[in-house]
């Protein structure tokens, strides 16, 4: 196997401290993050447990989504991040220009490039930690695989809010030009002085309401503030993994929990013959209001707003409703679930923290014969599948989302004993 080693100025100058396994050599990161995951899991897996080789990733240009802190001055903007090598709380403000980093996707920089012409066109101060002044906190653009840009910019206040709007006109040209078109462009303001990328309001400012993501031939339709995989390469792996493992169970009907944009819920809708589960009905569920409006659009684009149904809702409820007959979307569509509150499949995707106490027993106490477990985070999955007695691991697979780190994303399919 093609083993490369990723080297960066960043990292060497003591700039950026993120790629801890920068250096190591990428099929030796590989093995060693699925030997590390297999052994975390030790305790909840079993001698029959299938292991599947892990899914590997470009080691290098394969991030869809730069969040770039914005320092400097606005005539010399610095788009990277703030010092590492400082405390927090007595932060002088100081930041290092990463907008090369490797491990972004081709055509990140030029973006980057454009967007700080911008911050100097619109004369956007940036924001500074230290002394609490400035407007500009951070630039968040993603990159789409049809190679169109979302590019959003984080402000303290409305102040410079017309500027901006005026200086976008000339960095939608230069994007064009750049062969990555500027398909959403927005403002988002964060008021607080919080250590958080963005905050909750968005100022639409050109462009689209959404990001086309394709994968697998499936376009996820992102909004500006919606949660999205940010290897695009490793997550239309996953997907195709958890719908062929699904397609051998031939379930009829399956949930959808923690769904975001559907990535999961999409691929287990479609027929076999495509690549998915060929399930008949799925219900996906997600907090994220955006989300699940994008999701729903993504329905109706596909043709399957009648078998795909979405709801905004907590994914640790799903199970306690259905137990009381009334299944994850009573409220949108009462009829639909009546008759079966309980699916034959479910796929939860949670956030670091793992589905939790209450999901985990809901589960254990169901009739529920397949589960997928997604998972970003070994040691919450553990604890969560020692929560799960009822099920045993029937398969796993790594999959290398986040190269050059000690992170991975697990999959494990659980069948009922
Ligand atoms: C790791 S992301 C997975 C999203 C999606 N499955 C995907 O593949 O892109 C976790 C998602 O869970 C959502 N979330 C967090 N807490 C939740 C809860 N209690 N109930 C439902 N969704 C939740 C977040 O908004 C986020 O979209």
């Amino acid at each position: 196997m093609d083993s490369p080693v990723l080297l960066c100025h960043h990292y060497d100058a003591g700039r950026c401290r993120s790629c801890t396994l920068l250096g190591v050599p990428y099929a030796v990161q590989l093995a060693d993050k699925a030997a590390a995951v297999r052994e975390r899991l030790a305790d909840v897996s079993d001698a029959g447990t299938r292991w599947l080789d892990p899914a590997p990733s470009p080691a290098a240009g394969f991030r869809n989504k730069a969040k770039l802190v914005v320092t400097g001055t606005a005539q010399d903007p610095r788009l990277g991040i703030l010092d590492p090598n400082q405390h927090p709380r007595h932060h002088d403000g100081t930041g290092w220009d990463l907008r090369d980093c490797p491990l972004y996707e081709p055509g990140m920089e030029r973006i980057a490039a454009a967007v700080a012409d911008t911050v100097r066109a619109a004369d956007l101060t940036p924001y500074d930690v230290a002394a609490r002044t400035g407007e500009l906190k951070n630039v968040i653009v993603t990159l789409s695989p049809d190679r169109e840009a979302m590019v959003r910019f984080v402000l303290r206040s409305r102040d410079r809010l017309d500027a901006l709007r005026a200086a976008v006109p000339a960095l939608r040209t230069a994007l064009e030009e750049a062969g990555t078109p500027a398909r959403v462009v927005t403002a988002n303001l964060l008021p607080e002085h919080v250590a958080l990328p963005e905050g909750r309001e968005e100022v639409h400012l050109a462009g689209d309401a959404t990001l086309r993501m394709e994968l697998n031939g499936i376009g996820l339709r992102l909004r500006p503030q919606g949660f999205f995989q940010t290897n695009t390469a490793v997550t239309r792996a996953l997907y195709a993994t958890a719908a062929a493992w699904l397609a051998e169970a031939r379930p009829a009907s399956a949930w959808d929990l923690y769904c975001g944009v559907g990535g999961f819920a999409f691929h287990l809708a479609r027929p076999v013959a495509d690549g998915g589960a060929g399930v008949a009905e799925v219900w996906g569920m997600e907090t994220s209001e955006d989300a699940i409006a994008a999701a729903r659009l993504t329905a109706v684009e596909l043709g399957l707003a009648d078998r795909v149904h979405l709801d905004a809702g907590d994914a640790t409820q799903a199970l306690s409703s259905a137990r009381r007959g009334e299944g994850p979307h009573a409220a949108a569509d009462p009829s639909r679930v009546a008759g079966a509150p309980v699916p034959d499949a479910v796929v939860v995707n949670p956030p670091r923290r793992g589905i939790g106490p209450e999901l985990a027993a809901g589960l254990q106490a169901s009739v529920v014969p397949h589960v997928l477990y997604s998972s970003c985070n070994a040691a919450s999955l553990a604890k969560d599948l020692a929560a799960l007695p009822a099920y045993r691991v029937e398969r796993a697979r790594v999959f290398d989302m986040f190269p050059q780190t000690g992170h991975a994303e697990t999959l494990v399919h659980l069948v009922r004993r």
